[in-house]
């Protein structure tokens, strides 16, 4: 079968809303063959996932036929998933880019990055994820008309994540609805003057300035309100030296940047979360350079 490897993404870093996005070591892997009708087995993550056409995967595969005037082959589908789903780990965007990526494959197609995320663009409108599971690393984008611009940053090796991931899905639509359409001028500007700052101080390993960068006045404060603890596990992880603690994109999970620490961090945070009656798991991940895979699968 042929195996497509897309890594999980955490995004806006608190200050860098809809532009900052890191690849993760947490990879979904899609097994895929050509079969008689569309079919897709799950294992892992996502149980409730749907098994035919309305799969997410499936609907990208689909839209990049369409898009390149294929006629789509039905395929068999064995997701071995590792990103929990709606939780802010961009598991929608392995999902899109994995979908995308084997209908290039299957119909011998080859396709720029711009191509595959404009149609990406059209599942899912933000760029943040869709592009580090794509390219890996560390990825600023932004979407100018259909275009996405991005560019791909070095990110320092010795900050590693902890991510506490509780046990509610949140769905990015809601976590949207959420949000004010209109903002204050100091608000805009606090998020670029940090944003700016949070670049520099990964650029020049200046770490003792990231607690302040990764303030957000964008979207944070307005989904807070929608996860139990938010506060409280930002203030946890910080007590054991969390360098960094943000909304894993549109979250629930709660991600932090550190260097040392990693297991006490984890567990504070999810201390935390169990003290407002939410169970919680931690993950601890490094930024993952490489963007979606393709190899040869021998599994099914
Ligand atoms: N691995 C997957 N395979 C197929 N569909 C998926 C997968 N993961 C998510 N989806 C679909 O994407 C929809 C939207 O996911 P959503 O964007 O809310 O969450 P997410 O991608 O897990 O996290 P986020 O985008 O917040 O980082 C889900 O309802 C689900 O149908
Ligand atoms: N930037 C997006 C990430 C979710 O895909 C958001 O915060 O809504």
């Amino acid at each position: 079968m042929l195996g497509i490897s897309v890594p999980a993404s955490t995004s806006n870093l608190g200050c860098g809303f809809d532009a900052f996005g890191l690849a993760l070591n947490l990879r979904n892997e899609f097994l895929v063959e050509e079969w008689e009708s569309f079919r897709v087995y799950i294992e892992g993550e996502g149980e409730h996932l749907p098994r035919d056409e309305n799969n997410l995967f499936i609907k990208a595969y689909l839209k990049a036929c369409q898009r390149l005037r294929v006629e789509a082959k039905p395929l068999k589908v064995v997701q071995k998933n590792r990103v929990p789903t709606a939780r802010g780990l961009g598991s929608s965007a392995t999902a899109i880019i994995g979908g995308i990526t084997a209908c290039e494959i299957i119909h011998g197609k080859s396709m720029s990055h711009q191509e595959k995320l404009r149609i990406a663009l059209s599942l899912e409108p933000h760029p943040d994820n869709l592009t580090p599971a794509l390219v890996g690393g560390f990825v600023i984008s932004l979407l100018d008309e259909d275009k996405v611009i991005y560019t791909k940053l070095d990110f320092p090796e010795d900050i590693k994540l902890v991510v506490a991931v509780p046990d509610f899905e949140l769905s990015t639509h809601e976590a949207r609805k959420v949000l004010k359409q209109m903002v204050s001028l100091s608000d805009a500007v606090g998020n670029v003057q940090r944003a700016s700052l949070m670049i520099a101080s990964l650029c020049q390993k200046r770490y003792e300035l990231l607690k302040e960068a990764v303030k957000d006045r964008l979207h944070q404060p307005h989904r807070a309100k929608l996860i139990p603890g938010f506060y409280r596990v930002l203030e946890r992880a910080y007590e054991e030296g969390a360098l960094a603690v943000f909304l894993s994109g549109a979250g629930p999970s709660i991600a932090s940047f550190s260097t040392e620490n990693f297991e006490s961090i984890g567990k504070a945070m999810v201390k935390a979360f169990e003290e407002e009656g939410v169970s919680a798991r931690y993950l601890v991940l490094d930024v993952s350079n490489e963007g979606t895979k393709v190899y040869q699968s021998f599994d099914s």
